[in-house]
């Protein structure tokens, strides 16, 4: 029998600071564990960075809704990534039952990092590499928790948005990528939520700026492994729980991000 594609699903990091959402989205993964289903959890943390960084006295600046990471500020933020914005999520997986693998994306040679952009400092941008360690893991029933920091085969730390590690992921085991955010999904210039983007539709958005920052990076996050596997990406929420159960009886939520 033909094994399903591994779910995975990226969490952004407001869903760190709410007990109820964090509960509610790993009852849901343990449900579908218990029936078979591979479950990947990718997160970000941008705002346990962002308190981390001013509680430190240094400065937040973003380019096209990504951090400029100088070296001074790395510590900070991988401590926030891949230090307790992983160890919540695998105390609230815990919690729900599930056996967890913490790791970041410098583990187990499951991805190529190297430098994105001079300007944005240790920034990464990561390519697929080798998915040995993450099958292994899968396999055993257990669900890996992954953040965004990565290793350059130079030794940098790079901090590399949490949408494009899940795109990486994603692409490495070929799953089904659903992007949780803490919108029901892309929204239009009046707050309604749009059912599904084509390439152009994304574009135009843009253009008018009605999709912008940390959405843009998603859609474009979306769009491009939309394209790669030939299948819709779905942008949805992970607040909303009528969201998670549809999802987790496989059905379609959010905003579907088309190939
Ligand atoms: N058209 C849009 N629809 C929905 N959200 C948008 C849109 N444009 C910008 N945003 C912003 O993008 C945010 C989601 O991106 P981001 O903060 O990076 O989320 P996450 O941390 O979940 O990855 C929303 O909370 C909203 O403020
Ligand atoms: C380069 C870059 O922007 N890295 C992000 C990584 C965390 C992230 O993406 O968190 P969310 O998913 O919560 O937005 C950052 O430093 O905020």
């Amino acid at each position: 029998m033909a094994t399903k594609p591994v779910l995975v699903l990226k969490v952004g990091g407001a869903l760190l600071q709410c007990e109820m959402g964090m509960a509610r989205l790993m009852t849901a993964a343990a449900e579908m564990i218990a029936a078979g289903q591979q479950v990947l959890l990718v997160h970000g943390g941008g705002c346990l960075v962002d308190e981390q960084l001013t509680a430190n006295g240094k400065e937040t600046i973003k380019l096209d809704g990504l951090r400029v990471t100088p070296e001074d500020q790395i510590p900070i933020v991988v401590g926030a990534l891949a230090g307790t914005s992983n160890k919540i999520l695998q105390a609230a997986a815990a919690k729900a039952g599930i056996v967890s693998v913490g790791m970041s994306l410098g583990d187990g040679n499951m991805v190529t990092a190297k430098i994105k952009d001079e300007r944005l400092g240790l920034v990464g941008e990561v390519e697929p590499k080798d998915a040995t360690y993450l099958n292994f893991i899968l396999s055993q029933g257990w669900m890996p928790i992954c953040s965004s920091i990565a290793i350059s085969s130079q030794g940098d730390m790079l901090n590399v948005n949490a949408d494009q590690a899940a795109t990486a992921l994603a692409k490495l085991v070929n799953g089904t990528l659903v992007l949780l955010s803490d919108v029901s999904g892309v929204l239009d210039g009046k707050g309604q939520l749009i059912s599904s983007l084509n390439k152009s539709e994304i574009e135009y958005l843009v253009a008018q700026g009605v999709i912008e920052k940390g959405m843009k990076v998603k859609v474009e996050a979306a769009l491009e492994v939309a394209q790669w596997m030939g299948k819709p990406v779905q942008v949805a929420s992970w607040r909303d729980a009528e969201q998670l159960k549809t999802l987790v009886k496989g059905g379609s939520v959010g905003t579907q991000i088309q190939p």
